[in-house]
């Protein structure tokens, strides 16, 4: 079973900084008869980066598409138990789920820019939310969300070129400026890196750190040192089951479950 009694609690080190902003419980996520995620519960903390690690097809992904209502668009999903996000049920009737994947925005597996240009790509999200008055703050959204992304440099003299004329690492940069552009407060990241080389890596790895000071950041990966060097919480999911969630140190050098220390020695996945 999954230690949970330390999960939601901040240890003493950093009981003064650490903020909730997303509470899971006992949530299951079935897809038809088949449970795919059996009773996880999980906070996610504001400024912190928590990585979801686990073997494929542990429900690392259909846990993190949960925290923002992805799942709806999947028919045969149900969601069970709850999550809120500042204390508010995201599943609640009253929910407007468009709001709700702006507060918690999404970087995929597979940078997936619109085929629109890179200034497009960034100002769609703000002009559909209403977060500019007219151009100039619509430019300077723009500019700010791609500066924040680490990709303003490279792209300012060519905001009017296709996104998809980026390099595979600027595209996912580009996805990040666009989840950043509708000023989220959480943003899921599902092996953001695992299309891209190891250059383009180190570099989201990088913005990654400079972006948690921000918000919340929940990444899925497959690679356990990703997980070791982005976050600062670790979920060990393995089978659909939260086996172990805690400090990213103490899971990497100091596992309480022995499934976990059978994954992180490489005895399986
Ligand atoms: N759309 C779907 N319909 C039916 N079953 C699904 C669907 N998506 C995922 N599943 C099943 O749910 C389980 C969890 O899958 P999920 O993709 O969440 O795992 P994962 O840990 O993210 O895997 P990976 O690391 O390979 O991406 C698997 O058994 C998978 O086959």
């Amino acid at each position: 079973m999954a230690d949970q009694t330390q999960v939601g609690a901040p240890s003493a080190e950093n009981v003064e900084s650490a903020k909730v902003k997303m509470r899971a419980r006992d949530v299951s996520v079935y897809y038809g008869n088949k449970k795919a995620i059996d009773e996880v519960s999980v906070d996610v903390f504001s400024e912190y980066v928590t990585a979801f690690i686990g073997p494929s097809g542990c429900g690392k992904s259909t846990f993190l598409r949960a925290l923002n209502r992805m799942n709806d668009t999947i028919p045969s999903a149900r969601v069970e138990g709850t999550i809120e996000l500042d204390g508010e049920d995201i599943y609640s009737s009253g929910m407007d789920v468009v709001q709700l994947r702006a507060r918690v925005g999404m970087v995929f597996q597979k940078p997936n820019p619109f085929p629109k240009s890179i200034y497009d790509n960034v100002a769609y999200g703000p002009k559909i939310h209403g977060l500019a008055e007219g151009k100039t703050e619509l430019d300077a959204i723009v500019e700010k969300s791609l500066t924040r992304a680490g990709l303003w440099e490279e792209v300012k003299d060519r905001l009017q070129d296709s996104g998809t004329a980026l390099s595979g690492g600027q595209q996912q940069r580009l996805c990040i400026a666009r989840a950043i552009a509708v000023d989220p407060e959480v943003i899921l990241m599902d092996e953001p890196c695992s299309a891209l080389d190891p250059i383009a890596t180190a570099r989201i790895e990088e913005l990654i750190d400079d972006l948690r000071g921000r918000y919340a950041i929940v990444i899925v990966t497959h690679s356990m040192q990703q997980a070791a060097r982005v976050s600062q919480r670790t979920a060990f999911f393995h089978l659909g089951h939260l086996v172990e969630y805690g400090h990213t140190s103490d899971i990497f050098t100091n596992p309480k479950q022995q499934r976990t220390q059978d994954y992180i020695t490489g005895r399986y996945g």
